[in-house]
């Protein structure tokens, strides 16, 4: 198993670093356009084997024919916001850098999985994906496992229990527009409607959906990448060892929910081949409305990039 993170960021080097750790690949490949950070911090985590116990290759690069014939390939090149920003606002500049860095990928790996981060995170999986030629199971935005992650956090800390015990359902585009689904939101089998007053669960949902931004105003200069990190290494475990999870991801609907050709999060099966089953779970009127609407957002800005994608 070779996998290649693109973007030796904040993001990226975490990502990486949870991969080898986690002895997820054999070969692990930390790529960016900077000269000698990727070197620097591959070289710096391979040497953290012998006390972390594990022998990953971990290996830095400035040149995609060190990328050849990955297995997956995860994205996370690309400007992150500030405060004052939304994610829509790096769209301009992120859809070059994410058109890009697919075409060089495909030029050395025929059929890899392409798991997309970078932001506005629909609308780069759709670049993604347009731009790879792969078939749309291949290509997979992470922030559903994010978003239900924040989610599962508040309530954990609202209630005092284990985080283990809480599940969420955050559908939708990962934008303000997000569909935190309380219904579907459970501790241990009990709806959270069960636990906690509805005022409060609002203020919950509400902190979900701005959780990226509230990060973003503490650290002022870049956006969150632990928990992000910690997201994308459940979606490539599930991929890798074909465990088959059903999580939250950015894919492409088929007619789905009401929406066709749009990549939004919904519940998804996981394995080696990428997505293996798109899962259209009944909602509430109420709850299908905002997803949709969150998809009309989502592909009101794919219409605003400019093709041809070569
Ligand atoms: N989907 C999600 O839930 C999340 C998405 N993000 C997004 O992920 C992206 C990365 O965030 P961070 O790692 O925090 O940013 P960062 O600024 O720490 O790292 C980005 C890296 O991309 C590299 N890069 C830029 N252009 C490149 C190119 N053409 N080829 C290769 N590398 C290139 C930069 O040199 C830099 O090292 C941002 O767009 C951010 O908004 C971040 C957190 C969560
Ligand atoms: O907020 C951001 O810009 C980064 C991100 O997508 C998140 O942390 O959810």
């Amino acid at each position: 198993m070779k996998i290649t993170v693109i973007g030796a960021g904040n993001v990226g080097a975490t990502t990486a670093f949870r991969l080898a750790e986690k002895q997820l690949a054999r070969e692990l490949v930390l790529l960016d356009v900077v000269e000698g950070i990727p070197q620097g911090k591959a070289l710096d985590m391979y040497e953290s084997g012998p006390v972390g116990l594990f022998d990953t290759k971990v290996t830095g690069s400035n040149d995609y024919a060190d990328t050849a014939n990955s297995d997956i390939v995860v994205i996370t090149a690309g400007l992150p916001r500030k405060p004052g920003m939304s994610r829509e606002d790096l769209l301009m500049m992120n859809a070059g850098i994410v058109r890009e860095v697919t075409r060089r990928i495909m030029e050395h790996s025929k059929n890899p999985i392409i798991v997309v981060v970078s932001n506005p995170l629909d609308i780069m999986t759709f670049v993604a994906w347009k731009q790879s030629g792969l078939p749309k199971e291949r290509v997979i935005g992470m922030a559903g496992v994010l978003d239900s992650a924040r989610f599962r956090s508040f309530i954990a800390m609202e209630l005092g229990v284990s985080m283990q015990d809480v599940t969420a359902c955050v559908l939708g585009g990962h934008g303000d527009a997000m569909v935190p689904v309380v219904k579907y939101t459970t501790v241990a089998g009990i709806p959270i409607a069960d636990l906690i007053p509805a005022d409060r669960i609002a203020e919950l949902v509400e902190r979900t959906r701005t959780g990226g931004a509230e990060i973003v105003n503490y650290l002022k200069q870049g956006s969150a990448f632990y928990a992000p990190a910690a997201s994308v290494v459940e979606m490539v475990e599930s991929i890798v060892l074909d465990r088959k999870r059903v999580l939250t991801c950015a894919v492409s609907l088929d007619g789905e929910y009401g929406i066709d050709g749009t990549f939004v999060g919904v519940p998804v099966k996981l394995g080696k081949n990428g997505v293996e089953q798109v899962y259209e779970i009944k909602l509430d009127q109420s709850d299908l409305d905002l997803l949709q609407k969150s998809a009309v957002i989502v592909d009101d800005n794919c219409k605003m990039l400019e093709a041809p994608f070569t």
